[in-house]
């Protein structure tokens, strides 16, 4: 199968500090793909790396090639715009707009040009559904997002993105400020989501990796150490480090 995304020798420095040292990873379209390893080896300035967040962050210098279908995401002509809309994102706190759900669900979509009122509402109600909200929201479309809970503000943020219609969502720690009732929902909602698109997580809680990724790639010191099935890495780890990292020998 070709990936719908591969990356080979990604290079990051933070001014003269380089954060990641040759990362080849490459994600199939339709799976959902975990990223762990100890804190600070890089895992979300890689994922950043991949809708060129990174662009944001000031001195920042990336090499490697980003291949995303036929594209080069660091060609120069790169729309970035369609770029994030194509690669969204999803961070460790909900962040809505400070509007009501309905406005988040459809801000994309209107900023599209989009504004055919009938069009916007089943593309909410698409989105909430996808996002497996629908149900507990769909009496409350037009109250302030911030009034959710921040299990719920998160599913409404997933929702925000599965507007557009994204290929790929990358979720940096999604769950990490979430109780567990509202990570598991999350972590349902990912299992459902991956037949429709291909997921990237950036995780610590290894047990979340176990139970959602099809893949799981370790890092280290920012390097990518080993990839492989969820299940191969987590019974049979190729590496000394990993099997220390996954038996809590450190991180
Ligand atoms: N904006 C930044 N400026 C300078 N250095 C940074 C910046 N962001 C991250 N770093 C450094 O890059 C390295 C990788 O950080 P990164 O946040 O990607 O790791 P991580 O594996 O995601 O960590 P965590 O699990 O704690 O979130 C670390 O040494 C970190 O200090």
């Amino acid at each position: 199968m070709t990936p719908i995304l591969a990356t080979q020798n990604v290079r990051l420095s933070y001014g003269e500090k380089e954060a990641l040292h040759g990362i080849d990873l490459n994600f199939d379209e339709h799976s959902i793909t975990a990223l762990i390893g100890p804190s600070g080896c890089g895992k979300s300035t890689y994922l950043r790396c991949l809708n060129r967040m990174n662009d944001l962050i000031a001195d920042t210098t990336v090499t490697g090639s980003f291949q995303f279908h036929e594209q080069d995401i660091y060609a120069p002509t790169t729309n970035l715009v369609e770029l994030r809309k194509q690669i969204g994102m999803v961070f460790q706190q909900p962040n809505p707009f400070p509007f009501s759900l309905y406005e988040n669900v459809t801000y994309g979509l209107k900023l599209a040009g989009h504004n055919d009122k009938r069009f916007l509402d089943e593309q909410v109600e698409r989105a909430l559904r996808q996002a497996a909200i629908w149900e507990e929201v769909k009496d409350d479309l037009h109250k302030n997002a911030f009034l959710f809970s921040g299990g719920q503000q998160q599913r409404i943020c997933i929702a925000r993105l599965l507007a557009v219609q994204p290929d790929i969502i990358l979720l940096d720690e999604p769950t990490s400020a979430l109780d567990p009732i509202s990570s598991a929902q999350i972590e349902e909602t990912l299992l459902t989501l991956k037949n429709d698109y291909t997921i990237i997580i950036v995780t610590h809680n290894l047990q979340q990796a176990s139970r959602v990724a099809d893949r799981t790639a370790f890092m280290l010191n920012g390097d990518l150490v080993e990839v492989d099935s969820t299940s191969q890495l987590f019974t049979q780890p190729a590496h000394q480090q990993t099997s220390d990292y996954l038996n809590g020998k450190f991180g």
